[in-house]
């Protein structure tokens, strides 16, 4: 690393630092403050008692002493960090707590704030995720309580180091070099220790990645019948052996500087013994001077300690901190228009103009010049093989991604011109991959729109719709039945045995219906999108859902994707991707009158079709 990117590290983590007392400070500045006096308090004892301790053994050398005074004084000093450090415990961790409130809900903030998906793609970012929610919370907290022990501790060195320059500037200078020669090489340590942390991150996030495939549910079926349990178990491993052997390399450079400095340290004291021993025999020192000497030396060794331990652990959490503030400051990964106002419903409809789409520079082309439009109150259906890129269409729709090149139109604004949030807040959709929410069935349905949530009437009528109402009925407790047993508590599961309330598991056709429930309290949106959320449905099924949900949103915008294209016949235009780009485009009987792709594909199903019928 060269002089300027270690200044400019330098600088950025004083940056942290300084927004991370300013965080702990709005948090809670009466408890700071009394935890500061608590610090201050707490560097002043040592050095107090060791004076008094002086006091007592020269007088008690000159046989002239005040037995109860000293004693007092000596027993109330003792009392004293006993106090300090419960009260001092005490207060941290209610700064810790608050802070880790504080800073959680920073974090989710900024993260809900991304009004698109790719950075959930970048394993950097995941990384500073994992980071700063699982250590950035509880940072600004131990920085503030390490820097108060830093600023006692140096309190405590000034102390001694001024006791020992009383008795001897020399010894004194001595001591202070191997103060700061031991300073110095902790924070270069501290130095290497973060950069060790960044650079195991990648393999802790892969050892959480098997782990949690080797412990989940999810996995449970594949691994057994593939017998793939040690397979994945040893890539585990692999990674905990890559992280260990960079943390080996690390400690083992503790070892050797921190044996280094103490070897060093150790033969400076060990002089300055002899030295205060022979002074003592020459009668320029008194026997309180020479415990004054082993107090001091021994109090500035200890508060070194202390001090670098606590100026490596400020390094770590600043670190924990700064993937904190990183992810509070990230750009949006997609332009936001500064001006947003509220968007019209849809009238015309929303045109697809020569779109061009990538994942990004390094993979290809997805989409390549796609136009076509969903007129308003219409059903438009997209046909394509694996790949064709409908999933993307629909993802560059709801502005999860940005175009490349062209642009998407709703009633003539480009939405890049729109609020993502607006234009959200028009349209619904299920996806193919939708989400299976550990809830209770009510709220399974209801997050497809949050404003019913509470209107269980229209809840269960979606669920009708969806028909997935009779199960959902059937289930223990019924709409209330939680769809999971993660939040299970095992303690009240012993003591109430049966009574407790038991979740449960669906079928992953019941899933769908879920899904399609949630699709099915979106009617009124203006734009409905089905990207294919009924695979697991009998094609009858299918069929007669997507009717209802037509039939129901009578007059408005749909987009639907299926495989199963006896689901799509009824759409009012189809349209055909292959490669990215569109080839054929139409109502289906005009598409079945040009016999082209889709007509291929469609004649393939229906005789599936026919030949299981007649078997
Ligand atoms: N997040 C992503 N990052 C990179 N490439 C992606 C991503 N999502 C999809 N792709 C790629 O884009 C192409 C189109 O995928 P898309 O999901 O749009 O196809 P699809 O037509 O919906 O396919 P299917 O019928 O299998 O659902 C595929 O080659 C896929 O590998």
């Amino acid at each position: 690393m060269t002089a300027g990117m270690r200044w400019s590290s330098t600088r950025r983590s004083l940056r942290t630092l300084g927004l991370a007392i300013a965080l702990a400070w709005r948090t809670a500045a009466g408890r700071l403050t009394v935890l500061a006096l608590v610090s201050l308090l707490s560097s002043i004892v040592p050095v107090a008692t060791a004076w008094l301790t002086k006091l007592v053994i020269d007088q008690i050398a000159a046989g002239e002493f005040d037995i109860v005074w000293l004693t007092t004084a000596l027993a109330s000093l003792g009392m004293v960090p006993i106090v300090l450090r419960g009260w001092g415990r005490y207060l941290q961790n209610d700064l810790d707590r608050q802070t880790r409130l504080l800073a959680k809900e920073r974090v989710y903030d900024a993260v809900n704030r991304l009004p698109g998906i790719s950075r959930f793609e970048d394993p950097v970012f995941l990384d500073k995720l994992r980071m700063a929610g699982h250590s950035g919370g509880s940072a600004p907290g131990h920085i503030v309580r390490s820097g108060l022990d830093i600023f006692g501790g140096a309190l405590l060195v000034g102390g001694f180091l001024g006791s020992l320059i009383a008795l001897s500037p020399v010894m004194a200078l001595v001591i202070a070099l191997g103060a700061v020669t031991t300073l110095a090489g902790e924070i270069a340590l501290s130095r290497r220790r973060a950069s060790t942390t960044l650079k195991i991150s990648p393999m802790q996030r892969r050892e959480l990645f098997y782990s949690t495939l080797l412990a989940g549910v999810e996995a449970a079926k594949e691994i057994r019948l593939f017998g793939i349990g040690g397979f994945l178990k040893d890539r585990m491993l692999a990674e905990v052996r890559r992280a260990d052997a960079e943390q080996r390399a690390t400690d083992r450079r503790e070892l050797f500087l921190q044996s280094s400095l103490g070897t060093v340290s150790a033969v400076a004291v060990g002089a300055g013994l002899i030295w205060s021993i022979i002074g003592a025999g020459n009668g320029h020192m008194s026997a309180g001077d020479i415990a004054m000497f082993i107090a001091s030396v021994a109090g500035v060794q200890g508060s070194l300690g202390g001090l670098t331990t606590q100026v490596a652990f400020i390094h770590q959490q600043t670190l924990y901190f700064q993937q904190l503030s990183d992810i509070e400051e990230n750009d949006p990964d997609l332009p936001v228009p500064a001006r947003t106002g509220t968007l019209a419903p849809l009238r015309h409809g929303i045109v697809f103009h020569d779109v061009w789409f990538r994942y990004s520079l390094d993979h290809p082309w997805t989409l390549r010049g796609v136009t076509f439009e969903i007129p308003a109150g219409k059903t438009v259906g997209l046909v394509g093989r694996n790949g064709s890129g409908k999933s993307t269409l629909v993802k560059l729709l709801c502005r999860f991604y940005e175009v490349e090149r062209g642009g998407i139109y709703w009633d003539g604004i480009d939405i890049r011109d729109i609020d993502p949030v607006q234009l959200r807040q028009r349209m619904g959709a299920v996806f193919q991959d939708f989400m299976s929410y550990d809830l209770p069935a009510f709220e399974n349905i209801g997050i497809g729109h949050m404003p019913y949530m509470g209107d269980r009437p229209r809840l269960e009528a979606a669920a009708q719709r969806a028909k997935i109402h009779e199960d959902l009925l059937a289930l223990p407790r019924g709409y209330e039945t939680p769809l999971t047993r993660l939040f299970i508590d095992g303690e009240n599961l012993e003591k109430n045995g049966a009574d407790q309330e038991r979740g449960v598991f669906l079928s992953g056709g019941q899933w769908q219906r879920i899904a399609l429930a949630r699709g099915a309290l979106q009617v009124e949106k203006d734009l409905l999108i089905l990207d294919e959320p009924s695979s697991g449905l009998d094609a009858q099924a299918e069929y007669e859902i997507h009717k209802q949900l037509s039939e129901y949103r009578r007059g408005r915008a749909g987009l639907l994707i299926s495989h199963r294209l006896s689901a799509l016949r009824d759409a009012d235009s189809l349209v055909v991707l292959e490669e990215g780009r569109i080839v054929e485009e139409g109502p289906h009987p005009d598409l079945m009158l040009a016999g082209g792709i889709y007509a291929g594909l469609f004649r393939t199903q229906a005789a599936g079709y026919l030949d299981g019928g007649a078997r």
